[in-house]
């Protein structure tokens, strides 16, 4: 079934103005991928010491070229409770890799940063930055040039994208994503929400806060908000990169295990020695990418992907844009309500139907492209499954349910929660900016207020404490951009700005920075294009001057006669303690050479 006209018409469009682009990546893909097996044009030497620490059954398989041999990009570490658990995935992988006639060794490591813990500090300065960072070190793995496909793992915010930029860069190899899955539900994330709000008006302290998020985060596996973490195992599943299924099962569980043996042999089995060669570079295709931002609008999903899938596409010559994004987000209904867009948490979403039922009712509607290829094979109506464990410990997979297990968290197509998607993009005479609507409540879809503009979300904590925030305003956080101190993200802001919301004022944010996937029902008008440190009219704003924010007309404008605005000189701020400490000395490059927001915020990319 062909997608709807117009979701076909927006993928022409990209199509159309990523030609060049994509045309030398896929010479570029298709050249490397002609050099056959590629660790047949590595010397003896670098062979030897390729394979130095395998088994003499292993030596004698890499040292032809039948056998392919997996490369193992994994970002574990104990910071992220999302990928604590790939700690065994290698020894598992190994084993599996094995019983299907193949080797798998790790190729490397990359680094991940937990946002939760560096939320609100100095680290989360280098928090976007290492999306390209983990994109340049699993290159550093890849460039051994001893494998024949490779799997990734990984979960959380900025390594999923990083991992599919060098997944990507490296197009030739076929490429499966494995994910750890879903922490088990804690402390409803809401509840977890509620005590930070008491926190912050004094009305508890800081040991009921701690007890509230300890049983909030509390084990192995992703948080359960709909965040960019939870973003990622929906797009790399909507995308094709997971095997069908693979996205929401608890870490731990039979059918985790039994998914990543099934993933292993899957990447072994698309590899040139198979007869399903799937090289990444020509499975993911602008219809895939179209797939991916509808799967984002039908979730809700994070903010963040309107600065990570920019980069993701254009790893791959695929130039997509916020009017892209914002123009299917016109087409695309909300089926989804999972916190902060709603209550439940993805393993309530898992349980109501879950990625099966929601690329099923997509499909219905022609919302998604199906001749797309996956790692699965071809088409993505494969992925309209429940993905069980078999008697015989393998997944079993059956068709997604007709209808929802819990319509109040997913819904169909017929009665969608919204007849749009979340995000929107905005422009006026402050530039572009992304506005995340489906988890904003439609009477606060448009604000008009005085601006209060701060230079660091700090400084607006430090004016609700001394009583200073009252009445409606705009609050203009500004210099948070790339250039400026790596774009942090704000989601500190998203407790006091909830507090003011919640006891009736007409509050909204205007940044040049990011929030959280987490952040939610506050409307904030974010990745403020040009940044402020760019000469971006953001510099120019005065406190007081009348903002208005309109997410229904997709506009925002500083009312302010025009030639009296232009005439300002731009404010500056001191970034100089952004330049040390916490490692930030070591990222000067990367904020000299940042992209903007609207082209993914990369250093990697112009
Ligand atoms: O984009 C995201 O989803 C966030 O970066 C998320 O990964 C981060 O961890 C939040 O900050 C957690 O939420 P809390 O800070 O509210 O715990
Ligand atoms: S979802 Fe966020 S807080 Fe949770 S483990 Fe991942 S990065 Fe850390």
């Amino acid at each position: 079934m062909s997608a709807d006209s117009r979701i076909e018409a927006i993928t022409a469009r990209i199509v159309e103005r990523s030609r060049p682009h994509r045309e030398t990546y896929l010479e570029r893909v298709r050249a490397a991928a002609a050099e056959g097996v590629h660790r047949t044009v590595l010397s003896c030497g670098n062979l030897a010491h390729g394979f130095a620490v395998c088994s003499p059954g292993e030596k004698a398989a890499l040292s032809g070229d039948r056998v392919p041999n997996l490369g193992i990009i994994t970002s574990y570490n104990d910071m992220l409770s999302a990928h604590q658990p790939f700690e065994t995935y290698p020894a598992l992988i190994r084993q599996a890799a094995h019983e299907a006639g193949g080797v798998a060794q790790v190729a490397g490591g990359v680094p991940a940063m937990c946002d939760g813990v560096t939320q609100g500090q100095p680290g989360m300065e280098l928090s976007l930055f290492s999306r390209d960072l983990i994109a340049m070190a699993a290159g550093i793995g890849l460039s051994h040039n001893m494998f024949d496909a490779a799997v990734y793992l990984g979960v959380c915010d900025k390594i999923v994208p990083g991992l599919v930029i060098a997944a990507l860069t490296f197009g030739h190899l076929p490429a499966v994503f494995i994910p750890a899955g879903p922490m088990t539900s804690g402390l409803p994330n809401d509840e977890k929400a509620r005590v930070r709000q008491l926190f912050a008006e004094c009305k508890v302290g800081r040991a009921e806060l701690l007890e509230a998020e300890s049983k909030s985060y509390h084990g192995p596996g992703t948080c359960t908000f709909y965040g960019t973490a939870n973003s990622n195992q929906m797009l790399m599943e909507i995308m094709g990169f997971h095997m069908p299924g693979a996205s929401f099962v608890n870490p731990g569980t039979p059918l985790r295990d039994a998914l990543t043996k099934e993933a292993t042999k899957r990447a072994l089995a698309i590899t040139a020695q198979g007869n399903e060669f799937t090289p990444a570079g020509e499975m993911i295709d602008e219809r895939s990418i179209v797939n991916g931002v509808v799967g984002l609008h039908a979730t809700g999903g994070s903010t963040n992907h309107t600065l990570h899938l920019i980069a993701m596409a254009r790893a791959a010559g695929i130039v997509l844009t916020w009017q892209d994004i914002s123009d299917l987000s016109d087409v695309v209904p909300l089926l989804a309500r999972v916190y902060p867009n709603g209550l439940a948490d993805v393993n309530h979403f898992h349980a109501a139907g879950g990625m099966g039922f929601l690329i099923k009712e997509l499909l219905k509607a022609g919302y998604l492209h199906d001749d797309v290829r996956t790692v699965y094979g071809q088409g993505l109506h494969a992925y309209a499954i429940e993905p069980l464990l078999g008697g015989d410990g393998n997944v079993r997979r059956e068709p997604a349910p007709h209808i929802s297990h819990d319509p109040k968290v997913l819904a169909n197509v017929e009665h969608p929660f919204q007849h749009t998607g979340g995000l929107k993009m905005l422009s006026g005479n402050l530039g572009k900016a992304v506005v995340k609507i489906s988890a904003v409540k439609p009477e606060r879809h448009v604000i008009e207020a005085p601006a209060k503009v701060f230079h660091d979300q700090l400084e607006l904590n430090a004016a609700f404490k001394a009583g200073k925030l009252e009445g409606d305003f705009v609050a203009v956080v500004r210099f948070q951009g790339p250039k400026a101190n790596g774009m942090p993200e704000l989601h500190k802001l998203t407790t006091v700005l909830g507090i003011l919301q919640d006891r009736g004022q007409k509050v909204a944010l205007l940044t040049d920075g990011r929030m959280s996937g987490a952040s939610g029902k506050v409307p904030a008008a974010i990745h403020v294009t040009p940044e402020a440190v760019d000469g971006g009219p953001i510099a120019r704003i005065r406190e007081g001057d009348l903002i208005r924010l309109d997410a229904t007309a997709g506009t925002l404008e500083v009312m302010v006669d025009a030639a009296e605005f232009a005439a300002r000189a731009p404010a500056m701020a001191d970034l100089s303690g952004n330049a040390f400490g916490m490692g930030r000395e070591l990222f000067s490059a990367f904020r000299a050479i940042a992209g903007p927001a609207d082209r993914g915020a990369s250093v990697l990319f112009a």
